[in-house]
């Protein structure tokens, strides 16, 4: 899918955060979103993936203007094509980490549904093998981190939004995700990474640089 920002704005509690931003993610390529810390990358990734609206401009996927997307419209898009890995991971820690990667569970409860196969696949591919059983809970903030991107991996959405992904990592797992996230593009899927990590911005094809603009509109 071809994501594109076309001229976007956002204020937040009457600053500008985002001025005038416009960057086109292609399918097939990872595109690096860098900027200073407080720059506007998180916002922009959040504009991107329709989770926050923008004041002015507009947000296109493949040629379509989707930026007055009602509700039922974005929430469709996010079960049908997104995946995203956002700074708080999204793990529900009382759940299993099986839970959190397949998001299934049986009526009854606790047992988890879905594709196991793929689900052990993917805990494997983010060095989580083995750990299918424990609670999310006990995972430290590394392997929450990489518990979100097992469940991306599982979903094997058109779209992955990714904030931050190598932050809280090892150089060994920085580069196993890095590896992850490439072989996502390369198979034909849109990567959109936020991203102060140079290894990161080194593995992505494309790289937006989000403006220093930023000023106060008050
Ligand atoms: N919900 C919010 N309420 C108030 N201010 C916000 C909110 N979200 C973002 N901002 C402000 O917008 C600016 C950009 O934030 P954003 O998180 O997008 O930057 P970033 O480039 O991702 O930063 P970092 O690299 O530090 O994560 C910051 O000044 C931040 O304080």
């Amino acid at each position: 899918m071809l994501i594109e920002a076309q001229d976007i704005s956002v204020a937040i509690g009457g600053r500008l955060v985002l001025d005038g931003e416009s960057v086109r993610c292609k399918p097939g390529i990872m595109t690096a979103l860098v900027g200073a810390s407080g720059s506007g990358k998180t916002t922009l990734l959040h504009c991107l993936g329709l989770l926050l609206p923008v004041d002015k401009g507009s947000i296109m996927i493949d040629g379509n203007d989707v930026t007055r997307y009602s509700i039922a419209a974005r929430r469709r898009f996010w079960r049908d094509h997104a995946a995203f890995v956002l700074q708080d991971y999204g793990i529900i820690d009382e759940e299993s980490v099986a839970f959190n990667v397949t998001m299934e569970a049986s009526i009854l409860g606790r047992r988890v549904s879905g594709n196991k196969e793929q689900m052990k696949q993917s805990l494997e591919q983010t060095g989580l093998k083995g750990r299918e059983h424990e609670l999310a809970g006990h995972l430290s903030g590394g392997e929450k981190q990489r518990l979100a991107l097992a469940r991306a991996i599982y979903k094997n959405a058109d779209v992955l939004f990714v904030d931050e992904p190598t932050a809280s990592l090892d150089a060994a797992n920085r580069r196993k995700v890095i590896e992850l996230l490439t072989d996502f593009a390369v198979r034909g899927r849109t990567v959109i990474v936020s991203t102060h990590d140079s290894e990161m911005i080194g593995a992505c094809s494309a790289m937006h640089q989000v403006g220093s603009k930023a000023r106060n509109i008050n």
